[in-house]
């Protein structure tokens, strides 16, 4: 079926070709065609990575308002079964970032022909999902050159319907960190299992020890998880595994309670290797810090959208999800608020299938916002 709505044709574009952190090179190109075919007499655009910076100058500017889109894919097999299905074997926008990329578009449009009086700068960000993008993009001469006094985000929410926004003041979302774990023992016939150390069986008492901490060693009024997304080890059924490598990672409320999660992690890994006398390597990969909703701009922007739009607004809880866009809110005052756009499926699926409809109502009260603001 064939979009009609300009922006719906540009998310289905963007939706075909998804891909991983700082490689997202075709998505750069086709955001920077799109870019360069608006009117270029207020706009500035610079790359980083394969990231995109883009300035517009504003009619009598007295400071700068950010906008972040984030735009790298997941390493899932779309099981859409739609018409313009990711095109990348086993890449997939699973977690909305060709919607993200196609809401600031659709603001750059509006803002490129009809501007604010304060300096707009929208940033096209790499690799949220890992091994992270805003804190390097932040740091960078371009962000230290073109620094926002304010800045906001959105996500998609695939549990709420098409029409609602959801957030609230202060912490919005978890700090996270990943994890990884190498098992390395000594391998064998399957016959054998007494003249070798077997890392499948490793592996297992690990994963459940694992899930302990959270249950034994977290406050049960303060909250973590630990998830183990992936488990490799062995060659065939056979010949007893010589390594395993566990894949997860870690989410709590607050940077202190990481601290304590990761030094049990630790604690329980050297438990497993002298218990199965194997070797241990531990890699805690990419963090991101909390988000965090700076209060009175929070605040404001409810109310506005409340009084002055037809989005429902819902103060709703916050998530054991992470974002990057954490690192810039704990630098320039801002917020991320969720988007509805009604899917089955949710975030990280790969049936997720939003309801593109969100897309052009997010343009529009965004745009309203904005024109509030500056
Ligand atoms: C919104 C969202 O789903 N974000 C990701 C961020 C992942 C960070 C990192 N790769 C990790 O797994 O810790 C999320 O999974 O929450």
């Amino acid at each position: 079926m064939g979009a009609t709505n300009p922006f719906t044709e540009i998310r289905r574009e963007l939706h075909k070709i998804p891909e991983l952190g700082f490689q997202e090179f075709k998505t750069q190109q086709f955001l920077l065609n799109y870019l360069y075919s608006l009117p270029q007499e207020n706009m500035e655009i610079k790359t980083w990575k394969t990231g995109i910076f883009v300035k517009i100058s504003g009619k009598n500017p007295s400071r700068m308002i950010g906008y972040r889109a984030d735009i790298d894919g997941l390493p899932i097999v779309e099981e859409t079964g739609l018409s313009f299905k990711s095109e990348h074997s086993e890449q997939m926008h699973a977690c909305g970032h060709d919607f993200h990329m196609t809401i600031a578009l659709g603001l750059i449009t509006r803002f490129a022909e009809d501007r604010i009086n304060d300096d707009l700068l929208f940033i096209f960000q790499p690799a949220e999902e890992g091994p992270g993008g805003a804190e390097p993009m932040l740091k960078s001469d371009v962000m230290q050159e073109w620094k926002p006094d304010m800045i906001i985000a959105l996500h998609i929410a695939p549990e709420y319907p098409v029409g609602t926004i959801a957030l609230k003041e202060g912490l919005l979302f978890a700090n996270t960190s990943e994890l990884f774990i190498h098992l390395k023992g000594k391998g064998g016939h399957a016959a054998y299992p007494h003249k070798t150390n077997d890392m499948v069986v490793a592996a297992c008492a690990l994963v459940s020890q694992l899930q302990s901490i959270v249950s034994r060693n977290v406050d049960p009024l303060d909250s973590a998880v630990i998830t183990i997304g992936k488990i490799t080890g062995g060659t065939v059924q056979n010949i007893i595994a010589e390594t395993a490598r566990l894949e997860g990672t870690i989410r709590t409320l607050s940077p202190e309670s990481m601290e304590k999660v990761k030094s049990r992690v630790q604690a329980i890994v050297k438990g497993i290797e002298v218990g199965y006398e194997c070797e241990t390597a531990i890699d805690f990969g990419s963090m991101y810090h909390q988000v965090y909703n700076e209060e009175n701009l929070t605040r404001e922007f409810m109310d506005f959208t409340r009084a002055n739009t037809e989005m429902n607004v819902v103060e709703c809880r916050e998530a054991m999800t992470g974002e990057d866009f954490g690192y810039m809110l704990e630098d320039i005052p801002g917020f991320m608020f969720w988007l509805g756009v009604d899917s089955e499926y949710g975030l990280h699926h790969a049936k997720l299938n939003p309801k593109e409809q969100a897309i052009e109502k997010a343009i529009e009260f965004i745009a309203s916002y904005l024109k509030y603001k500056g």
